[in-house]
Parts: structure tokens; sequence; C-alpha cells
């Protein structure tokens, strides 16, 4: 496909050397496009995500902080009080110790009726940022990977997989605890200028290789994150790496 780039695979052996390498590849994007266009646009994700980048971020001195604009790739539909909230997680952890401006901090609204309003809402929120963009070409999406192969609240069989036309969806069926969540929809992951995926442990690997060494065309979600003329990064340790053929 033109514009498809070649997958870069990084095999770290440990939690720390990943967070080393992720941290540090995240920062000199964003020191580029903050050469470049004097902001640096980057979506989250939770789980494991929230300590390798609070923990590999949070001291550093080499990022300018008031030009990042932070999004979210996912986020569960609870309130910000709530353990569960992926931005809550990283208040704690990281944005309460740097200067990342809040009106560059695009959150949720966790208070609004229906998680479907909550889709609405965020989609107008991030199309104020990327106001002439019919899908936003973020510079950077931080992705994890379940065992299952789901990718932000992207979850193997499910219809959001088909969706072309919204750039973020709401689902209240999400096989991952909790069930309400908002999502970024393929066709923004794969018009990202760079995507990468941090995956470790061994309950991983066959997720792995199935999205990145699948029979045929990939049938699980974060297979099928190929940015049309980004970069794409796994960054995996050796567990999670056991079962590709080429490393
Ligand atoms: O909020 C979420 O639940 C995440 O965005 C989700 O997509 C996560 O990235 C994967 O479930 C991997 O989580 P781990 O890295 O903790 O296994």
């Amino acid at each position: 496909m033109a514009g498809v780039q070649e997958t870069k695979i990084h095999v770290l052996s440990s939690g720390a050397e990943i967070q080393q390498a992720v941290c540090d590849r995240v920062v000199q994007i964003a020191a580029s496009c903050i050469k470049e266009r004097g902001m640096f646009s980057v979506g989250l994700s939770g789980g494991s995500l929230t300590k390798y980048l609070s923990n590999g971020l949070r001291d550093r001195t080499d990022i300018d902080w008031p030009r990042w604009y932070v999004f979210f790739c996912d986020e569960r539909f609870v309130p910000f009080a709530d353990k569960e909230s992926t931005y809550s997680v990283y208040k704690r952890d990281l944005f309460n110790h740097v200067f990342l401006l809040p009106e560059k901090t695009i959150t949720i609204n966790p208070c609004l009726a229906t998680v479907e309003e909550a889709a609405s809402d965020y989609t107008d929120k991030i199309r104020r940022v990327y106001p002439k963009d019919a899908v936003p070409s973020f510079d950077l999406l931080l992705l994890g990977m379940g065992d299952d192969g789901h990718t932000c609240s992207l979850f193997p069989s499910h219809p959001l997989l088909k969706e072309k036309e919204k750039i973020v969806a709401s689902l209240s069926d999400s096989p991952k605890p909790p069930p309400s969540r908002i999502t970024l929809t393929l066709p923004v992951l794969n018009n990202a200028r760079n995507v990468f995926f941090v995956a470790a442990g061994e309950g991983k690997a066959k997720a792995v290789k199935d999205s990145l060494e699948p029979e045929g065309e990939p049938t699980l979600p974060a297979g099928m994150v190929k940015p049309t003329g980004g970069e794409l990064h796994w960054y995996l340790d050796t567990g999670a790496a056991k079962g590709l053929s080429k490393k």
C-alpha cells in the first residue's frame, strides 16, 4: 500500500528498558514537532503505559511541556475521581508534576449524561484543535495492547472496528471493565504521523504474533493499526516478542 512504512520492532530485555527507549523517542519526536510547528500533539492510553510514561517523563528537564497538546486514545466513562479513570492516573502520576497546560490537556467530560454524548463532545474538542482536518493527524499515538489483541478500546470482532466515519466512538460493552468507554477509531489511528505500541509479558506473545505476522489479513485490532503515511513502532520485551519469527 502506498505510503505504508515498514514496521519497526524493538525488543528490550526489561520494562525499565522499554520505558527508557519509549520516553527517549517521545521526547525526540516532541522536540522535532515543536521545532517544526510550535506544537506537539500526543494521544495517551491507559493500563501499563501510564507507569512507563509517568515514571519516564515526570523528572525529565528536556521537555517543553507548555507546547504539548495531550489527548486520550481512549478513556473510561467514569468520574475523574474513580480509580478507573485513565486521566486521574496520569494527573496524579504525571500531570501534577510537570508544566503541561490544563487548556492543552484535552479530556473527556465524564459529567455528561451518556457515553454517546461524551464521545460526541470529545470529537468536538479534538476538532477545535484540528479544525481543518476531516481526520486529525496526531503527531504521536501511544498505544497498549491487551492479551486479546485489543488496543485503545477497540476489541476483537467488535462492530467499532468497521467505523469509518466517526473519529471518536463510544461503547458500553467493553469486555475489559469498566464497560462504558470512548475510543479513537481506526481511521484516526491510521492517520497518525507516529504510532507506538508498548507491550510486555509472555501473555501478549500470541496477540503480538497474530498482529505483526498474521496469516492473511489481520483480524486483531492491534494488527489493523498500520498508519498510512506514518511510522509504526512496536516496543516489546522478550516475553511479548517470543512468538515472532522476525525480530
Ligand atoms: O484504558 C485502557 O484500558 C487502555 O487504553 C487499554 O487499551 C490498554 O492499553 C490495554 O488494555 C493494555 O493494557 P496493559 O498495558 O495494562 O496490559
